[in-house]
């Protein structure tokens, strides 16, 4: 389980988590929707302890994030970020292993390259275009392909980062598909973050609203239609008019 509690955090004079308290039990998938700039990102990263919050804490199973060995901490999290991120200069099967191939548990690249074109096939991808660069893949395959990644060291926790973001809607529908089916299956804890409605009711169990720097709602994706925050009906609904301004 993740656990944060009453974490702040601010730069400068900008505050921008104000006591955030959020819980994602084990196994569940917890989206995170807000307007830009509301500090889902910082959220993410706070968790992963690449951002130092000012104060609160946040835990995994009960333990303190920022204490313990960095390399297995990381070990325990896959992760998916806008636009796939992948390495321009690594082929494909060097992308998806390369946590295989360093750190602690460092694997020899026969066999990181076996569980790469494993984890490809998982994602649609065929044992040829293991050798491609990224450069030489569609959108869509760059995000299977940054799946894939996130998912090769089978972490127990798997963040996604605006996961349909400059896909069509057809390939934004299929990522959200397969990110739900591989999520259940590997009984993986995941946290999303993201603008698009239809990735929220293809990814969730739980849904929690981020606005002003503290947690305005959570609940459970099936009540997000019903539910009467203003904050989400204007989020679901994208609205102008409403409690969140639509000028920042
Ligand atoms: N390292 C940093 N230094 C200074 N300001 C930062 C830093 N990281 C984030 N911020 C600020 O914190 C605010 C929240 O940023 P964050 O990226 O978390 O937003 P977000 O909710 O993920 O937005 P989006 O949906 O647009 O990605 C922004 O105003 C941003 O400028």
């Amino acid at each position: 389980m993740i656990q944060l509690d009453n974490v702040h955090k601010a730069f400068g004079e900008k505050r921008v988590l104000r006591g955030v308290t959020l819980e994602v039990p084990r196994g569940e998938s917890m989206v995170i929707i807000g307007g830009s700039g509301t500090g889902k990102s910082v959220a993410l990263k706070c968790i992963l302890g690449l951002v130092r919050p000012d104060s609160g804490t946040i835990t995994l199973d009960g333990q303190p994030v920022d204490k313990g060995d960095r390399d297995d901490f990381l070990a325990r999290f896959g992760m998916l970020f806008q636009g796939a991120a992948l390495f321009d200069s690594l082929t494909v099967w060097q992308n998806v292993a390369f946590r295989l191939l360093r750190g602690n548990q460092k694997l020899p690249k026969t066999q990181a390259r076996e569980i790469a074109i494993e984890k490809l096939r998982r994602v649609g991808l065929t044992p040829e275009t293991a050798d491609l660069y990224p450069a030489e893949l569609s959108g869509g395959m760059q995000k299977r392909v940054g799946l894939a990644r996130a998912i090769a060291a089978d972490p127990e926790v798997i963040f996604f980062d605006e996961p349909t973001t400059g896909l069509d809607p057809i390939m934004a529908g299929v990522i959200n598909e397969l990110i739900r089916e591989i999520v259940v299956e590997m009984g993986a804890t995941a946290m999303t973050i993201t603008h698009d409605m239809t990735s929220v009711r293809a990814i969730a169990d739980d849904v929690a609203m981020l606005h002003d720097g503290v947690i305005k709602w959570t609940g459970t994706v099936v009540e997000i239609d019903s539910c009467a925050d203003p904050y989400v009906q204007q989020f679901i609904h994208g609205r102008a008019e409403g409690p969140i301004e639509a000028v920042r």
